[in-house]
């Protein structure tokens, strides 16, 4: 079976977006994992899918696949480059976009300039629900391993993330403590871990280990985190530079009870076709 797809990107956070309402596609894991190899697949972060939607207030249906061949509930830059092709594709023409994800609905605004603004709902601290092991609500926790502590905030952004302060992002230790935290029993559903250097209250430096993935050049939801997570501990205001190896974003959140912005370019790279 020949399979039509368009490479994607959010600020170099890349992607494989597959119509799945004019074709009907099955992807085992393994599939998923073979495509998206850089040398023996198509390379990607995640896999998109564009399904039909499953009530009439919503627009289309969004599924989400790390490169591990996992389907998870939230993809932040993901969603940006789902508006983008929608539109291209003549799949719908609105400018602001509904559509369900495993977590829940996100509403998509393409602006006049082309970038995107994506309504990330609220974000959720409670431990329950990130899911975090931990016997109540804090502002900053301590996770042990068994040769590093970090003091992290934690939070839901529709998908786990695990955000930790530091002195200069070039520096961070991502690559060892990533993998170490985003594996760590206190996040039973494994997590994604940024490493924010706060530059000024309206302007962070971001990198982020992504789970199911490894570090990324970007990624929307581990920016809203970081941003809500900054602005509880009273290190950032409401709108906020994110600058992440692959570019910038802006996240505004005014705290508690208001939905999360997030506003980004979404890219579009290439067509193909790939034999399954
Ligand atoms: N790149 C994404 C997040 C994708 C999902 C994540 N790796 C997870 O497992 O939750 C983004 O831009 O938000």
């Amino acid at each position: 079976m020949l399979v039509n797809f368009s490479k994607m990107h959010g600020l170099g956070n890349d992607f494989v977006v597959i119509d799945n309402i004019t074709q009907n596609v099955f992807l085992s894991r393994d599939q998923i994992k073979k495509l998206a190899d850089r040398h023996f697949g198509i390379g990607f972060d995640q896999l998109l899918m564009v399904e039909a939607p499953y009530s009439p207030d919503l627009d289309f249906h969004y599924r989400i696949f790390n490169a591990d061949g996992t389907e998870v509930e939230q993809c932040g830059n993901g969603a940006r480059c789902f508006a983008r092709f929608v539109r291209m594709k003549g799949l719908t023409n609105k400018h602001k976009i509904s559509v369900s994800t495993k977590s829940g609905n996100l509403t998509l605004y393409i602006e006049k300039d082309g970038q995107v603004t994506v309504n990330m709902g609220h974000p959720n601290f409670e431990p329950s629900k990130i899911p975090l092991k931990a016997s109540k609500r804090e502002l900053t926790y301590i996770i042990r391993t068994q040769e590093h502590t970090v003091f992290s905030g934690a939070v839901s952004m529709g998908n786990p993330h695990c955000v930790l302060e530091v002195d200069d992002v070039t520096t961070a230790q991502v690559d060892i403590l990533g993998p170490l935290l985003e594996n760590h029993e206190r996040f039973p559903q494994k997590a994604n871990i940024g490493f924010m250097q706060v530059v000024s209250q309206e302007h962070i430096k971001l990198r982020v280990w992504e789970r199911g993935v490894n570090e990324t050049l970007a990624c929307g939801t581990g920016a809203c985190a970081a941003m809500v997570i900054g602005h509880m501990q009273n290190k950032l205001s409401t709108t906020v530079q994110v600058d992440l190896p692959g570019g910038t974003l802006q996240v505004r959140w005014s705290g508690e009870g208001h939905p999360v912005r997030m506003t980004g370019p979404a890219e579009h790279v290439f067509d193909g076709q790939v034999a399954l």
